[in-house]
């Protein structure tokens, strides 16, 4: 089916369509470092099952990945624990912004899934407590992941982060203070700024997510990594809850399971097909690339490839 889709020439048209649109929002500003990149980067890579890349833009320029991490971390934390890990975090949508502590006090410290800040706060004092240095094993798990092993976190932006990092500062202790964090915050909140500071460009970004696109494992070495049951129920969890409280509409208007992060990034998976990359700095009020939705809402109609 896949074969007969010109998928370069569908990525530039695009792209060019939406470049030439006003390109609305804000690039994220509570990050010091973030605040500063050039709002009007824009890049796109698509990566096929069989290794087909197309890229547009600039898709070589490496950028703060963010939120999207949190879907690597959940993944080697499922990789070791198994179905354990959800006594400690759920796997229901939010609806409320990533940072929000609001469920936390009626959810007893249990945060609603581990794509939302606290979840993953969670995950990360789960790899600390299985992993040696789980700053430097993480990185070295997405090294091999991506086959990439130049990979680096942002010492600048983690940094940055840490120095005006109240609201997670905040959740992790609060989630502490119900028991659900069993390492010290500071050691916790210290990997997950590093882990959000990671830098990919898009390219990179579609060659490390594509344990999720290889879902019956025939390419890659994703089988080494989770079962294809658990490689279902992440690409689930990233279409409910991947996008904060715009799940529903990138849902509805892609259609593909995803991920965003606030340094504008998107990564987005059509199972046994491709996964494909997104970067535009620029932020909704939601937190998600404006133009980042915008693309992938026209290339998904346009190659009428979601899974819907
Ligand atoms: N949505 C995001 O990408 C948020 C990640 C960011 N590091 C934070 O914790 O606020």
């Amino acid at each position: 089916m896949t074969t007969r889709i010109d998928y370069g020439a569908i990525i530039n048209e695009i792209f060019e369509a939406v470049k030439n649109e006003e390109n609305t929002g804000e690039v994220a500003q509570y990050i010091p470092e973030l605040s500063g990149v050039d709002p009007e980067k824009f890049g796109v890579y698509l990566t096929t099952l069989y290794g087909k890349g197309f890229g547009t833009g600039d898709w070589e320029t490496r950028f703060s990945i963010q939120s999207i991490s949190k879907v690597l971390s959940l993944s080697l934390a499922y990789s070791i624990l198994g179905d354990k890990i959800w006594e400690r975090v759920g796997v229901e949508p939010s609806g409320t912004p990533f940072n929000s502590l609001i469920q936390l006090e009626t959810d007893n410290g249990i945060p609603r899934n581990p794509l939302i800040n606290g979840g993953a706060l969670v995950i990360c004092d789960m790899l600390i407590s299985e992993l040696k240095d789980a700053p430097i094993d993480f990185l070295a798990f997405v090294r091999k992941l991506s086959g990439n092993p130049d990979l680096e976190y942002s010492a600048g932006i983690a940094r940055s982060e840490k120095s005006v990092g109240y609201r997670n500062i905040a959740l992790c202790n609060f989630i502490k203070s119900y028991g659900n964090i069993r390492n010290e915050p500071d050691k916790v909140l210290d990997f997950y700024f590093n882990m959000c500071s990671l830098e990919m460009n898009c390219r990179e970004l579609t060659q490390t997510f594509m344990y999720l696109v290889d879902t019956h494992h025939v390419t890659s070495n994703s089988a080494t990594l989770l079962s294809m049951s658990q490689t279902k129920r992440l690409n689930a969890l990233m279409q409910t809850c991947g996008f904060y409280d715009e799940s529903g509409e990138f849902s509805f208007k892609v259609g593909l399971p995803g991920k965003s992060g606030v340094g504008g990034g998107i990564v987005a998976i059509h199972p046994e097909n491709y996964c494909i990359a997104v970067w535009s700095p620029k932020l909704n009020l939601k937190g998600n690339s404006y133009r980042g939705m915008k693309f992938l809402e026209l290339f998904t109609t346009r190659t009428e490839l979601s899974i819907f």
